[in-house]
């Protein structure tokens, strides 16, 4: 298998290299004026200094020579007047040397300062964003693998693309002071340096390309892994991975995936490592040959020993200094496309989705559904040609076969997604003009796969408002009409009792009762005039559910509630009872008139009324 070609090549437009630097730089600015300010400083101090401590150990190794002539041709010789200036010399380089240390510390404090605080602040724009996204974005499968590797990977990457800018910078400074003393000797010997380590650079950008790309290419396999993680070492899953013995077969495909992601990455370091060895000989045969070159004019007598020492220690350096640069660039060239794709998805256009009605041009109409279309992205027709109407004060009960599309016309109806054709009014207003707080706010909604949230009882309840979140009479009486203060205060916290098996001390409930919490939940919404209860009876008792349907009747009084139900028992007091079949609407009416019409609710019920006998 081979990676798909990406648009992105290495040597398509070098500038790309810093693309993302500025918004890297603008973001670390963002986190902390004063540490970046203090990055530029310690960043100037370690890239000045090196070149000043080489050229005072130039004067040193001169001024001992100079210093033991005179010494030895003195007629009455004094030691300390001989050695005093070059001793100043030496405390002077050893300032130096110790700047340097000061400043490297300083740089590498600030950096593990700034990681803390960018990687939160990464993180923190990432699940923002995610909050904005719609439920259709969040099932396409490619901006899924764009989150992952965002999540994944970027957090790092903007300290350690300025880490990598601030380093260059670094770097160019010693260069710049370096050149300058190297000139003196001969500009070739600069051109030398630089051509020797230009093929190791180029090596390193294209295979940092090629990472990238293979990252970016294998993300499904990753998140595959990540998957098979969360299934082998959950609790909410290992009940039926030990039932079922599934861990020998989870594992061997976790590790399949492995062994095929690890033979693409040893085929990279292989080829990577190798051309980087080459290709480095020619650096390293570039300084010898400078070497050689100082050591014969210094033999020669070009040059003095102080120069000799210099040109050496600044050769050293410089090459050092330059092949750091140049892999800083091939670093920064792949923490840039890795940024890139945090970009892409930081920029993802967020649906225009809300208008700004908070009310609608004909209250107490209720809600339509007028000639309502809809297929999931990339799907087929789930709904077909949906009208109804549900006045204030009214039910509708919805019954159909297992996959007949009676969530997605909850999901329409909350729009969660948008009808494909026609339209959804409530009130005489289409619900796309709806501000989406002031929707949402009116609905009061339980799916099937409600969340079970590993908080206290009480917030488990406060989600459903978050205005009344730690309300505790709300919790309370929300908790009463959802049935599930009988156990809450049997709970040996009450109300702050932890729920789940994630966090220490958590208690886990049983099926019914987590789905009383549900229920519960769906009250909070005092102010919610549409009630959307999806099968929230299926883990009951009978007797539990028959008063789960008296209560919901009395507290549903004035508003508009939809009930979804395999239980013919719980829909037959329903004002209108709809039944759906593969997305369109084959029966409506009254239980007493379906009956009669005696057509598919007659059979289903009469099946049903059967095995109860
Ligand atoms: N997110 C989705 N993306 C694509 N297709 C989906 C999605 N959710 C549901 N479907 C498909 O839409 C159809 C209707 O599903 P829906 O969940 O509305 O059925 P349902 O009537 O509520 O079923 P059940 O009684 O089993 O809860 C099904 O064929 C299902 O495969």
């Amino acid at each position: 298998m081979t990676p798909p070609s990406s648009a992105i090549s290495p040597f398509s437009g070098f500038v790309g290299v810093f693309r993302y630097s500025r918004r890297a730089l603008a973001l670390v600015w963002e986190t902390s004026h004063w540490m970046m300010l203090g990055l530029a400083l310690c960043t100037l101090v370690a890239g000045v200094l090196p070149a000043v401590a080489a050229w005072v150990g130039q004067l040193i190794v001169d001024g001992v020579v100079s210093a033991m002539e005179t010494h030895q041709a003195a007629t009455d010789p004094n030691l300390l007047v001989s050695i005093t200036p070059v001793l100043k010399l030496v405390f002077i380089e050893a300032l130096i040397i110790g700047l340097i240390a000061l400043a490297q510390r300083g740089l590498s404090a600030q950096q593990s300062l700034l990681r803390a605080m960018l990687g939160q602040k990464v993180n923190v724009m990432i699940l923002e964003k995610a909050g904005q996204l719609s439920l259709s974005q969040f099932e396409d499968s490619e901006l899924y693998d764009q989150l992952t590797r965002a999540r994944r990977e970027a957090s790092t990457r903007p300290l350690a693309l300025v880490n990598k800018t601030f380093g260059l910078l670094q770097n160019a400074i010693s260069l710049g002071s370096f050149g300058v003393l190297l000139i003196q000797f001969s500009p070739w010997a600069l051109l030398i340096l630089v051509a020797g380590a230009l093929p190791v650079f180029l090596s390193e950008a294209k295979f940092s390309g090629d990472a990238f790309k293979l990252f970016r290419w294998r993300s499904p396999q990753t998140r595959m892994q990540i998957y098979l993680e969360t299934v082998l070492a959950r609790e909410d899953s290992i009940k039926e991975v030990k039932l079922f013995g599934l861990e020998s077969l989870f594992l061997k495909r976790y590790r399949d995936i492995f062994t095929q992601l690890f033979a693409e990455d040893r085929r990279l370091t292989i080829r990577r490592e190798s051309w980087g060895f080459l290709l480095g000989l020619l650096g390293t045969l570039s300084f010898y040959a400078a070497y050689g070159w100082v050591v014969i004019e210094t033999i020669a007598g070009a040059l003095t020993l102080g120069q000799m020492t210099m040109y050496l220690m600044v050769f050293k350096q410089g090459q050092a200094a330059l092949s750091a640069s140049l892999t800083a660039i091939s670093g920064m060239y792949e923490d840039n496309l890795y940024l890139s794709n945090l970009y892409e998805y930081l920029e993802q256009p967020t649906n225009a989705e809300a208008g700004h009605l908070t009310q609608g041009v004909a209250p107490g109409d209720g809600l339509r559904f007028e000639h309502v279309s809809f297929s999931y992205p990339g799907g087929s027709e789930v709904l077909h040609d949906i009208s109804l109407h549900l006045a204030p004060g009214k039910s509708i009960a919805l019954v159909g076969e297992n996959g007949s599309g009676k969530t997605t016309l909850i999901k329409l109806l909350t729009r969660l997604y948008h009808p494909t054709t026609g339209r959804i009014l409530l009130d005489g207003s289409d619900l796309k003009h709806w501000d989406t707080q002031a929707l949402r706010a009116r609905v009061g909604v339980i799916f099937q796969d409600f969340v079970r949230y590993q908080l206290s009882v009480g917030e488990n309840l406060g989600v459903g408002d978050t205005q009344a979140f730690d309300d505790k009479q709300r919790w309370q009486q929300a908790a009463h009409n959802g049935m599930a203060d009988d156990f809450i205060v049997r709970m040996p916290n009450g109300y702050q009792t932890q729920l789940g098996r994630w966090f220490k001390n958590g208690q886990e409930l049983s099926g019914g009762q987590w789905q009383k919490i549900a229920l519960s939940r769906a009250y909070m919404r005092e102010n919610a005039d549409i009630l959307v209860l999806d099968e929230p009876t299926a883990a009951m008792d009978a007797a539990a559910e028959a008063e789960v349907f008296a209560r919901f009747r009395e507290h549903s009084r004035n508003k508009m509630t939809i009930l979804i139900s395999h239980r013919f028992s719980t829909v037959r007091s329903a004002d209108q009872i709809i039944v759906i079949d593969q997305g369109g609407i084959i029966e409506r009416g009254t239980h007493e008139e379906l009956l009669e019409s005696n057509g598919r609710y007659a059979t289903l019920f009469r099946l049903q009324a059967k095995g109860y006998r």
